[in-house]
């Protein structure tokens, strides 16, 4: 019995990747000066494992930005117009993940999206006509000589050739199947480096394949992986899938040429099945994904015992592995002092998962566990009761009834008396929520947190930071205002941390996106609402001024999708609970005067089911009404805007005008509106506000830049129905970059409203 991790965290347990990254932005360090702490990071990770006695380590997991991205420059997909920068590799590489305006150019950056159903997105790589695709990289292999050269034998990981070309962008006349050829040929030349430096094992990643596959898929992956393995190897492939099951092409995947294959046994529970029902070749190695890589909660050791054993009895070479990178879960417990005993007890972040993988090889290798310590230790905890049940809550989701999932009147009467009342010009323009979180926002909060300043100082200069932004808004011309979020950590921990039943983390960062990361909460109890949470900030801001002020909240699917969640209760269940808590908090902003409440459900696509069989019973069928629960109980005139990002979401908009909501802003710009032409032919109901500009850069758009694309958005939406507005939240941006942008829109919105 063997033990493999299939990725680890990389931005260091106290992000120290970001802050040097972030510092190297700043021309505050040098190239070198980042590579080190690269270096630095790398060692401790691999030692990390080395230690907790993991089999099969991977390398070139870690990454100065994102392994897709990594992937395409490995393989030369370099967009020209990054090229013609002329810049250093390094510098190149991260004018493709930010966007580069300087000395030598202004390019933006590439497209962004989520990373199937997580909280992590990469870089989509671009594909263009002219492109000459081959191995130019040398990135895995030097990780794998430098863990070497610590005494650590690892295997390279990189994305694999099906997945790369299923989440690439065809920009030019090419398609995925006129390059495939060429992609198949740069994989073998990667395989061949592996073989000359004697590199034992090598992970292709292809979580692509737990989507749905029409025969047409199938053929393709047979066509690359046929190409990439037809030479004689002594390198060990392993073909590594994760996040669902293979249940397409089971049977087809078993008879090639792999000798190890990796799947999810958490997430993809038809895997199991599929195991039981056609076996598996004893030639081949079983990578079998029991510990969770995405969730916090210890693995129960008693149900993964007994199917490992099951496993064992039908001689399968059964390696234990993580169900997929540990990227998705914090580094470790040790940082967490806040937490009491009672309930760490029961969580495993990366470090401690690596411990319950050596613990389940011992156990899985005795002739009978039941008696060892440690699963008796692992057994108490998961007889004992949990402190989780709050009556009051299930006895209020009891007396929920269909009606409590119907906002009157319809959304069309509701938009002709919204005009009335609020007297917002054509093309209103407003923004998303956050301003920048500055130094100074953080330092502060930082301070009040450690006890440096009182409750009364931070709120004092919370309040001051509320009065500038809404005092800047009007002046620039903004229609709808926000407060700024300046008293936000994050738009989900900050609830997490509001909300009854949540616990929150010190130190339990998980990457997002580059050098951004999140603390998710974790979902311990049945959720409440303790007492009200944003109407203080709302209130007062809307005290300041004349114009709307948008209350702003996190929706319930957001809120659970981007926590821990409990695995004891159903998903719906949980979603209920928050939607009712939001619920409480819409009615009192109305009842206290503000009358636009925006509830963000930046993550409703992100936990639809990889398999779109699945999507609606799943997901969209108690997804969607819980959204609806939150706001159905506001009066006709309260207008409920939505937002979205990052999101693919062209195959659910039936589903999303089903939100009801009034007004829905979304990311738009950074996938050249394609989603535009969706709403038109789906004859989209709700208000939109397609983002005219990518937050997720310091660049900055030009007013000319923002007129074309509300000329753009006017040919597909009706001129009644166009909102003005960026992407996303500001909160990454620096203050500069972002007067300047929103300056520039509000002309760019003047200028529609003279020419249109
Ligand atoms: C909109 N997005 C979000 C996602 N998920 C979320 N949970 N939240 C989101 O907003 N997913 C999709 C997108 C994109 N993702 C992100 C994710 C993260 C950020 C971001 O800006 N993250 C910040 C951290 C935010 C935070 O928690 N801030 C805290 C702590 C600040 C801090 O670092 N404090 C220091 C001390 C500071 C000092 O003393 O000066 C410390 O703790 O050491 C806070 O503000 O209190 C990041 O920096 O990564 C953006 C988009
Ligand atoms: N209201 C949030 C939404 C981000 S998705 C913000 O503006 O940051
Ligand atoms: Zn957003």
């Amino acid at each position: 019995m063997q033990t493999s991790v299939i990725g680890f965290p990389r931005i260091g347990t106290l992000r120290e990747l970001k802050f040097a990254s972030e510092k190297y932005f700043k021309k505050e360090i040098s190239e070198e000066e980042l590579l080190q702490t690269g270096k630095e990071l790398r060692a401790k990770h691999w030692n990390t494992q080395r230690q907790a006695g993991i089999d099969y380590i991977s390398c070139n997991d870690f990454s100065y930005y994102d392994m897709v991205l990594d992937t395409a420059v490995l393989f030369n997909l370099i967009p020209k117009r990054y090229k013609e920068l002329n810049l250093s590799d390094l510098d190149t590489y991260f004018a493709m993940a930010r966007g580069y305006q300087g000395t030598y150019g202004d390019v933006k950056a590439l497209a962004m999206k989520k990373w199937f159903n997580t909280n992590y997105h990469y870089i989509v790589p671009e594909i263009e006509d002219d492109m000459k695709i081959t191995l130019a990289g040398n990135k895995p292999f030097e990780e794998y000589k430098e863990a070497k050269a610590l005494g650590i034998e690892t295997k390279p990981v990189i994305i694999g050739a099906y997945t790369l070309l299923k989440l690439c962008r065809y920009t030019g006349k090419k398609s995925l199947q006129d390059i495939a050829g060429s992609v198949a040929k740069a994989y073998q030349a990667f395989l061949r480096s592996c073989e000359e430096i004697g590199i034992p094992w090598i992970q292709f990643d292809e979580p692509a394949l737990v989507q749905d596959m029409a025969q047409e898929d199938i053929a393709l992956f047979r066509q690359l992986y046929d190409a990439i393995l037809s030479e004689k190897r002594k390198c060990h492939v392993l073909l590594q899938t994760y996040f669902g099951d293979v249940r397409d092409f089971y049977q087809e995947l078993l008879a090639m040429p792999f000798d190890g294959i990796g799947l999810d046994l958490i997430e993809g529970k038809k895997n199991v099945s599929l195991i039981e029902e056609y076996g598996f070749p004893q030639d081949k190695r079983l990578f079998a994904g029991v510990i969770n890589g995405k969730n916090i909660w210890k693995n129960h050791y008693e149900p993964t015992l007994r199917m490992v054993k099951t496993l064992q009895a039908k001689n399968i070479q059964c390696v234990l592995s993580t169900s997929c990178s540990l990227l998705h879960v914090p580094y470790t417990l040790k940082h967490e002092h806040r937490l009491s005993k009672h309930y760490t007890s029961y969580f495993a972040f990366a470090e401690e998962k690596l411990d319950e993988l050596a613990q389940l090889k011992e156990l899985a290798q005795c002739e009978d566990y039941h008696a060892a310590s440690s699963y008796q230790e692992n057994k108490k905890l998961f007889e004992q009761a949990r402190d989780c049940v709050n009556e009051a809550v299930h006895k209020r989701l009891s007396r929920i009834t269909e009606d409590d999932y119907i906002r009157k009147p319809s959304r069309s009467k509701r938009q002709v008396l919204q005009k009335q009342k609020l007297a917002l010009p054509e093309f209103p323009t407003t923004t998303i929520g956050s301003f920048p979180q500055t130094n100074d926002v953080k330092a502060k909060r930082s301070s009040y947190r450690k006890g440096e300043v009182s409750e009364t100082e931070y709120k004092e200069f919370t309040k001051k930071k509320i009065a500038e932004c809404v005092r800047w808004q009007e002046g620039i011309g903004l229609d709808v205002l926000v407060h700024g979020e300046y008293e936000r950590n994050d738009m989900v921990e900050y609830f997490g941390e509001a909300l009854g039943g949540f616990l929150f983390t010190e130190k339990a960062w998980v990457q997002s996106y580059g050098t951004r990361c999140v603390k998710p909460p974790i979902i311990w109890g049945d959720v409440y609402r303790e007492k009200p949470i944003t109407i203080e900030w709302s209130v007062y801001a809307q005290s300041l001024t004349n114009k709307a002020i948008k209350g702003m909240l996190t929706g319930p699917v957001t809120i659970l999708n981007w926590s821990f969640p409990r695995e004891d209760i159903s998903i719906k269940e949980s979603i209920s609970q928050i939607a009712l808590s939001i619920r409480d908090e819409v009615l009192d902003l109305e009842k206290n005067g503000i009358k636009i409440i925006q509830i963000d459900e930046a993550a409703l696509r992100e936990k639809l089911p990889l398999r779109k069989s699945d999507w609606k019973k799943e997901y969209l069928d108690f997804a969607i009404p819980a959204f609806r629960l939150t706001h159905s109980g506001v009066r006709p005139e309260t207008q409920i805007h939505t937002h979205m990002c990052y999101s693919e979401f062209t195959d659910i908009i039936p589903a999303i005008d089903d939100m009801d909501a009034d007004v829905i802003t979304f990311e738009a710009s950074r996938s050249d509106l394609q989603i535009l032409t969706s709403l038109q032919e789906h004859n989209f109901e709700t208000e939109v506000g397609p983002g005219v500009y990518d937050i997720h850069s310091p660049r900055v758009p030009s007013v000319e830049e923002i007129v074309a694309a509300l000329h753009t958005m006017l040919t597909k939406i009706d001129r009644t129905k166009l909102w003005v507005n960026p992407d996303c939240g500001l909160k990454t941006r620096g203050i500069p970059e972002t007067e300047e942008s929103l300056t520039h829109m509000v002309e760019a919105a003047k200028v529609i409203r003279k020419d249109a």
